[in-house]
């Protein structure tokens, strides 16, 4: 069976619906960022800080590659794994890829409290989200089998949204 990598933006709630996905398909769940971090033995502030956006997009390109070869397992990326040709290869050919999609008033609220995302240290996270979101908007539709609207949803209906609309998705 393929993987099913899901993408879209900071908040748009990856991590949190890709691990409900897995467990409702008893598949595998990767997080990218997670994988990242136990690599690295040190959390994404921290690589920020020391290696840079460019250092940590060269562990993340490594970790997506290794990821995508692997199958049958849902796999959560960050926000900007879309962002090199290289990684939207690497899922294009990996799995089905589930954009999910969210208000940037929404990315806002669902980011506010977490200190764990080096981008959004910066006096108006707001602007930094919609500007961000301006140019990989493109990027994720470029790759994306479905797309799901995940404003005024719980998890748990988004999941079950993803559900039906791998149902309906041509096999290839
Ligand atoms: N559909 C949703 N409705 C409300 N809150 C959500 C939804 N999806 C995720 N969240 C919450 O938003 C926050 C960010 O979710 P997360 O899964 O870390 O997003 P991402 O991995 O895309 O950055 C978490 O606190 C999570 O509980
Ligand atoms: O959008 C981005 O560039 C990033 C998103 C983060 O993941 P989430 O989208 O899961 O927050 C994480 O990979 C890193 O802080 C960079
Ligand atoms: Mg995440």
């Amino acid at each position: 069976m393929q993987n099913l990598i899901i993408v879209g933006p900071m908040g748009a709630g990856k991590s949190t619906i890709g691990r409900l996905l897995a467990k409702e398909l008893r598949l595998a769940f990767k997080d990218s960022d997670k994988e990242i971090e136990q690599r690295t033995g040190a959390n994404i502030p921290w690589i920020f800080d020391v290696e840079g956006e460019q250092g940590f997009r060269d562990r993340e390109q490594c970790v997506l590659a290794e990821l995508c070869l692997e199958q049958g397992q849902v796999v959560a990326t960050g926000g900007g794994a879309i962002l090199r040709p290289e990684n939207r290869q690497a899922m294009r050919t990996g799995g089905r890829v589930i954009y999910l999609h969210t208000s940037v008033e929404q990315q806002i609220a669902r980011t506010a409290r977490d200190r764990n995302r080096p981008l959004l240290r910066t006096a108006n996270p707001g602007q930094v989200l919609r500007d961000l979101l301006e140019i990989r908007d493109p990027l994720y539709r470029e790759i994306a089998d479905i797309i799901i609207e995940t404003d005024e949803r719980p998890p748990r209906m988004v999941v079950q949204e993803i559900l039906a609309r791998l149902d309906d998705l041509p096999h290839r």
